[in-house]
């Protein structure tokens, strides 16, 4: 099914109540995975995640080839670019024409300041890189910037502690996507690295990762896409399988923010419960630290007409698509605009007398699996059309199969 060109979405028949075992995280799988190879690969990892990023790396690492395709994995391309300089390799790193349009200088520059040997292939600053190698410059203290993306900060903390000196990070500016630090941070402690983070400076001294076992958890950002289907769904009880209440996962912030949109969270056994509550008409929700949220809240959002202010968006727009445009020029089809206020303060509004199309309104989707989700759950109010459904497998790729398993039907 989601090797079709589009699918028509409609809503179940009668309420929802599912209960959804989730994808692994691919942000916790990849970290994992480096670290194992780090440790000489002596770790025992479970439930590594089923999403293309994570399949990729894990066939990356093990490649003989000397040039290795992330394709749109934004970890993938980071993190392999730490390693590979790190382990001293000689290799090219490429993606799709999307990742090539991904900034990656501002890791390549703290690499080539320890002194990796990279080269930029075609465009200054972007995949494709040309790694040669690693001839330790003595370098053991860098400068760099925490507000372009986390990725990078946390490429270069998983290979500080097998760096002949260790490593300093001196992080400046703001800092984004924060818990994306943080648990790299705890990642690494699974596995007996300690690091120390105090204000800005993040110290890594030379150790030894230790092989331990890491159990990884199910995925709170393909969590988000349920929180959607019980806020917009007359009336919904649904479990999702595998999240913890002590998430390692920044995106766990999404049942606090689902709170006032709709969605009452309950720990039950082995995961969470959703159910139904009253929701706000004005909120606020500040994505610094959960960029993958945003798309998730805006499409609710206008959905359920609520007047969204969204801030720390920034990051949106080098991600997999311009995350921003995209999401105006979708919510346009429902009669919603986003809108920058003010210097990074985006409005959500929906004009009240929008009408509703007599066909099924078509939703591109940019190749960004999250466009294709977050807009899915609008089933619940209008049949809908995604283009490329198979865009999700990225970090989802059941996620249609589960939709049927909720009763949604997708033709
Ligand atoms: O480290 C990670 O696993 C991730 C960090 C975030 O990226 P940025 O740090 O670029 O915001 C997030 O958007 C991405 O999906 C996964
Ligand atoms: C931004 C994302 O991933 P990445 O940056 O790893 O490609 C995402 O999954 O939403």
């Amino acid at each position: 099914m989601i090797d079709l060109q589009h699918i028509t979405l409609h809503k179940p028949v009668s309420a929802i109540q599912a209960s959804i075992l989730l994808p692994a995280s691919k942000s916790e799988s990849n970290r994992a995975l480096i670290i194992d190879a780090l440790s000489g690969y002596k770790c025992t990892l479970h439930n590594l995640s089923e999403a293309r990023d994570t399949q990729t790396m894990q066939r990356l690492l093990h490649s003989a080839e000397q040039t290795l395709d992330v394709i749109d994995a934004g970890t993938t391309m980071r993190f392999l670019t730490a390693y590979i300089a790190a382990t001293n390799q000689d290799k090219i790193l490429t993606g799709t024409a999307r990742m090539c349009e991904r900034p990656i200088s501002i890791l390549v520059d703290a690499l080539q300041k320890l002194g990796a040997e990279i080269t930029y292939l075609k465009n200054e600053g972007f995949p494709p890189i040309h790694i040669k190698g690693i001839r330790p410059s003595g370098v053991h203290q860098i400068e760099i910037r925490g507000d372009v993306s986390s990725q990078y900060i946390s490429a270069l903390l998983m290979i500080a502690p097998v760096l002949p000196q260790g490593l300093t990070l001196i992080l400046t500016g703001n800092i984004g996507s924060r818990p994306y630090i943080e648990m790299t941070i705890k990642q690494m402690a699974n596995f007996g690295i300690d690091v120390s983070w105090e204000g800005n400076t993040i110290l890594v001294k030379k150790q030894t990762y230790q092989p331990a076992t890491f159990w990884v958890e199910s995925d709170w950002s393909g969590a988000s896409y349920w929180y959607s289907i019980a806020a917009l769904a007359p009336q919904a009880d649904i479990e999702l399988k595998g999240l913890k209440k002590d998430s390692l996962q920044g995106d766990s912030a999404i049942s606090g923010i689902m709170k006032n949109l709709g969605v009452h969270t309950t720990n039950v056994e082995g995961g969470v419960r959703l159910t139904k509550t009253p929701s706000q008409k004005r909120v606020a929700v500040d994505f610094t630290h959960c960029p993958d949220l945003a798309q998730t809240v805006a499409v609710l959002c206008a959905a359920n007409h609520i007047h969204l202010t969204l801030t720390g968006i920034e990051s949106l727009k080098i991600k997999e698509t311009d995350r921003v445009k995209a999401l105006q020029q979708e919510l346009s089809k429902f009669g919603a605009t986003l809108q920058e206020v003010k210097p990074e303060t985006y409005e959500l509004t929906r004009t009240a007398d929008w009408q509703q199309p007599e066909y099924p309104i078509e939703i591109d989707t940019y190749d960004d699996h999250r466009m294709a989700m977050a807009f899915a759950p609008l089933a619940l109010l209008y049949p809908i059309i995604i283009q490329h459904p198979k865009v999700v497998v990225k970090s989802y790729p059941r996620f249609w199969d589960d939709l049927k398993k909720a009763g949604f039907s997708i033709q």
